[in-house]
């Protein structure tokens, strides 16, 4: 997969050299490209923000650096178009399996924005995917950009080693995690539940499933609704 990121905070996409991304760019499964946005203005001060049209608080992020943008990346390797990406509070809501839809893409363009966000125009030019990664503003897009990156590139192949595996992931079947422990067997007085110790996997799997729909059901009915519940999964909450 190929990741082009447009930002006037470059600095801010370094974080994806480390750890699992870092990795994965290493082995080559995922390139990423960031780009100052500055690159592509044309005046002195290379301005990439005015005031916005109808007055109010703060700037808007102007069109034309945007698209000089979008099209040199877009160009760049015309056989293919890219799915453009704009993290915005008033995008769709980032889960799990838009993760998994994100992660069949093989080419990303991400627009962070800044001030009070990007013309709109250039969103209904460019943007394929306006994503919401959380009601709350944060000062641009490049955040939640390194959230929607980390969340993809852990899906590609090769990347999670042999050891964990998305399929296991929590939100994989669409319920919470159950809770994990590892040594000491007792700690401050409170002991491992037995069943983990029990060398049973048939009676740890039974175990860790009720405590994932226990938890779920306790802290996010809404995706009990929405996951595919077993006889069995009925009878613990029904238990
Ligand atoms: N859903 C989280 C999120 C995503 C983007 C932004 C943002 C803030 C300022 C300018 C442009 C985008 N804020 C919050």
């Amino acid at each position: 997969m190929r990741a082009d990121v447009v930002t006037i905070f470059p600095a801010y996409l370094e974080p994806l050299r480390l750890s699992l991304v870092g990795r994965a760019q290493e082995r080559g499964t995922l390139e990423v490209r960031t780009h100052d946005l500055r690159a592509w203005t044309s005046d002195v001060h290379r301005t990439v923000d005015d005031a916005p049209y109808g007055g109010g608080p703060g700037m808007v992020m102007r069109p034309e650096p945007w698209d000089a943008a979008l099209s040199e990346i877009a160009a760049s390797d015309p056989a293919r178009r890219p799915r453009v990406v704009v993290p915005t509070p008033a995008g769709r809501p980032f889960s799990q399996r838009h993760a998994e839809e994100l992660a069949q893409e093989p080419w990303l363009v991400f627009c962070c924005g800044r001030y009070e966000g990007i013309d709109a125009r250039v969103i209904e030019t460019w943007a394929d995917d306006e994503i919401s990664i959380g009601d709350y503003v944060l000062a641009g897009g490049e955040v939640a950009t390194l959230v929607i990156l980390e969340a993809v590139a852990r899906l590609l192949p090769g990347v999670l080693g042999n050891s964990a595996s998305a399929a296991d992931d929590s939100f994989s079947d669409g319920l919470l995690e159950a809770p994990a422990y590892t040594r000491p067997q007792v700690w401050r007085g409170v002991e491992v539940p037995a069943v983990l110790r029990s060398g049973d996997h048939a009676a740890v799997a039974r175990w860790r499933r009720a405590q994932a729909l226990r938890r779920t059901v306790a802290r996010r009915p809404d995706l009990v609704a929405q996951a595919e519940l077993s006889d069995a999964d009925r009878a613990v909450l029904d238990a």
